[in-house]
């Protein structure tokens, strides 16, 4: 696996105040994942994905984008234990995923979340499985309202919120388990322009504030140069790396900023790059 830990890893830790990580000590890893998936019995096998390699270091913030089919979901779901790989491994702090496990907080564009409980018992519903106490989850709970700005709303129901809010609960509901990484795809792909901007900003706050190790697919590049530390590009046919750009602008950043821009414009272009 040498070398997925590129420098970028190094450098993000630097700029949160770690020490840089060794490969080994990195919260997530995929190392040489592929994925194809067989024919419907007329033959045309898909290769989805051929060998992807990269990881994401303790504490840093990765986005991964890439033109349509270039296999950002089925990565995903097998990073979150969702789906089988044909080739490779992923490690969760060195040890080798092979199903869905609380060590993740996973956030996908639908909400997914259960109508007839309330904000709170959404958010209370993966401790109900814990060792804490009742009054333990209850502080909990109350804990991840006050990060995400819902506490007013424990009572209310999803669907007198809106989708920027059902998603702040989707976040504070896979944060309240404590997970060592959190997943999302396309999180915010299901909200208005204004709001997505606004999860934005509340996401780095949650991600500032609690140290989380993120991975963060998305297809939009503005919002993948907003977040990440560095940028996973993909390219298609098969789903593959093409290049790790490093995004080391001080944060909070502005759009309008020259080196913003050049960013965007590097990563447009790789994924525009073709086969
Ligand atoms: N269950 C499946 N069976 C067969 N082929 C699949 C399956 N899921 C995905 N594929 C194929 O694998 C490739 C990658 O698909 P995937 O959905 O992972 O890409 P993506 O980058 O997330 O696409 P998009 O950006 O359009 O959502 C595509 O060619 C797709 O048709």
């Amino acid at each position: 696996m040498a070398g997925v830990n590129g420098d970028g890893a190094a450098d993000a830790a630097e700029r949160n105040g770690r020490d840089p990580p060794a490969p080994s000590e990195a919260s997530v890893a995929l190392d040489g994942v592929g994925k194809t998936y067989p024919g419907d019995g007329d033959g045309g096998s898909v290769r989805a994905l051929d060998d992807v390699s990269f990881s994401v270091a303790d504490g840093e913030f990765v986005c991964l984008v890439g033109p349509s089919g270039c296999g950002k979901t089925t990565l995903f779901r097998i990073a979150a234990g969702l789906t089988e790989a044909t080739d490779g491994r992923v490690l969760l702090d060195g040890t080798e995923v092979t199903g869905p496990t609380t060590d993740m907080g996973v956030v996908f564009q639908e909400y997914h979340l259960f109508p007839w409980l309330t904000v709170a018992e959404n958010v209370g519903f993966g401790l109900e499985r814990s060792d804490r106490s009742p009054a333990e989850r209850e502080a909990r709970v109350d804990e991840m309202l006050d990060l995400v700005g819902l506490t007013e709303f424990r009572d209310a129901y999803p669907k007198s919120l809106s989708g920027g809010m059902k998603q702040r609960v989707a976040i504070a509901r896979s944060l309240a388990v404590d997970p060592d990484l959190l997943l999302m795809d396309e999180p915010f792909g299901a909200v208005d322009a204004q709001t997505r901007e606004m999860l934005q900003r509340e996401l780095l706050d949650v991600w500032e504030s609690t140290g989380k190790t993120i991975l963060f697919v998305t297809h939009d590049v503005a919002e993948a140069v907003t977040l990440a530390d560095r940028i996973v590009v993909m390219a298609a046919d098969p789903g593959r790396v093409r290049e790790i750009v490093d995004v080391d602008i001080e944060r909070p950043r502005d759009r309008g900023d020259a080196a913003f821009a050049e960013r965007v414009g590097r990563v447009r272009e790789l994924i525009g790059a073709g086969p």
